[in-house]
């Protein structure tokens, strides 16, 4: 494959193997694969997207490699990533994790914040992300230095979202929840309501506070909802049977619900059943929970702590994977890439068709944000915006796919290939 040139904007580009859920259901099969695509962009824009039709001698031949449209990653945590060196946990799971970021917080200035959020969102960048949400912890009914912060920390090409992560017992007091709501829908758009909804601070009252406050001010909600194994943990079943019971226009992203795969098969299908007649996606965040839940010193985990991903697929509910923490005291590891997620959903979730189907779990932007009109990407007139896998096959994707070129409208924006470090074209 001869290299790319970031200097001018690309013709398009010959020989790209696309997942199934992407093409219309009359595109060509070969040998029991959809068959290659050859991309064609005018003005920053797919002019056309064809099955391959060999020599396309103006267009680059990626020589059948796999290729997505600009991945997301729906849940992120960049007020407090890259804090480990600093900050890590002395005691195993979530609870010990929260207690050492209010220890570190105490480092958490303007610089400090900019600085790790704009590597943060330059790491992703690289990979291929166009679309990254981040929750940002709050601690009193003022929105915190990070609040502000991030609202400053900028990458070419990606859309940030900021979501409110407010712990639920500041919702208890209406006239609070009134004012956190406010300054979320006056911080512009992009802009959310969510909250830490735990056992450990479990508050009905608090939940239609929350509820009615986003309403109030029209916001959609994304929470950290019964991220632990405790069956009885009320949150998704709550939120459930409200919604049941109550209009809200706005769209629902549930982070976690690691708890509804703790209790029976009878109270998820339930809850299943009840949120998939509602604007609602479900969030899966596979690296953290394999870490915090049933986490005990020198003992080894029996519960995999995920979510029941794959029954709410069936019960047609939109379904997301996220990186969640990187590198502080929640997750020691990590590096922005959906694609290590989607490695680690293979084998925790133990996930099928990965790249023909699931890869979906990784692009979905109207899964997150809820607005089901979204243009599907790489239709003629979307944005010329994809990621390439050069050397890639399905049978090894997505591991060992660390090679990559990002395209953003229509121009190579980062290229990396086997090995080299993560380089910045512009
Ligand atoms: N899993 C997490 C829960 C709460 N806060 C975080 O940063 N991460």
């Amino acid at each position: 494959m001869t290299s790319l040139n970031t200097a001018t904007a690309l013709n398009g580009i010959a020989n790209l193997r696309l997942p199934a859920w992407l093409l219309p259901p009359s595109w060509p099969q070969q040998s029991g694969e959809p068959a290659t695509a050859d991309l064609r962009f005018e003005d920053g824009k797919i002019s056309s997207l064809t099955p391959s039709h060999p020599p396309q001698l103006d267009l680059w031949d990626a020589q059948g490699a796999l290729a997505l449209p600009g991945m997301i990653e729906p849940h992120a945590h960049l007020d407090k990533t890259f804090t480990i060196g600093r900050s890590r946990p002395s005691k195993p799971g979530l609870l010990a994790a929260i207690e050492t970021m209010h220890q570190d917080r105490q480092h958490w200035t303007a610089e400090d914040l900019q600085q790790r959020g704009k590597r943060g969102l330059a790491w992703a960048a690289a990979h291929g992300v166009t679309h990254l949400r981040t929750h940002i912890d709050w601690f009193t009914a003022t929105p915190p230095v990070a609040w502000h912060e991030m609202a400053h920390v900028e990458e070419h090409g990606v859309t940030l979202e900021r979501v409110a992560l407010v712990p639920l017992g500041l919702f208890a007091n209406a006239s609070v929840a009134d004012d956190i709501a406010r300054a979320v829908a006056q911080s512009g758009e992009h802009c959310l309501l969510g909250g830490f909804i735990h056992s450990s601070n479990w508050d009905p009252a608090a939940m239609k506070n929350l509820m009615h406050s986003a309403s109030a001010w029209q916001l959609n909600l994304d929470l950290h909802i019964d991220e632990e194994l405790t069956a009885t943990a009320h949150g998704l079943t709550w939120l459930a049977h409200y919604l049941s019971e109550n209009a809200f226009s706005g769209h629902i992203c549930c982070s976690h619900g690691c708890a509804l795969a703790s209790g029976s098969e009878g109270q998820a299908q339930e809850v299943l059943a009840l949120l998939a007649a509602q604007r609602v996606t479900l969030i899966a965040l596979p690296m953290t929970n394999l870490l915090l839940q049933d986490a005990v010193v020198g003992r080894t985990p029996r519960q995999r702590g995920i979510t029941v991903l794959k029954e709410a697929q069936v019960a047609g509910i939109p379904t997301l994977l996220g990186c969640d923490n990187v590198q502080d005291a929640f997750c020691p590891a990590g590096s922005y890439d959906p694609l290590d997620t989607l490695s680690c959903a293979l084998f925790s979730l133990q996930l099928d068709t990965l790249f023909d189907q699931q890869s979906r779990l990784i692009c979905d932007s109207a899964a997150l944000t809820g607005n089901a009109h979204t243009q599907s990407p790489l239709a003629e007139g979307s944005a010329a915006t994809l990621v390439v896998f050069p050397g890639s096959n399905i049978a090894t994707w997505p591991l060992n796919s660390a090679a990559r070129l990002v395209i953003h409208h229509g121009r190579l924006t980062h290229q990396r290939t086997w090995n080299q470090e993560l380089s910045h074209e512009s």
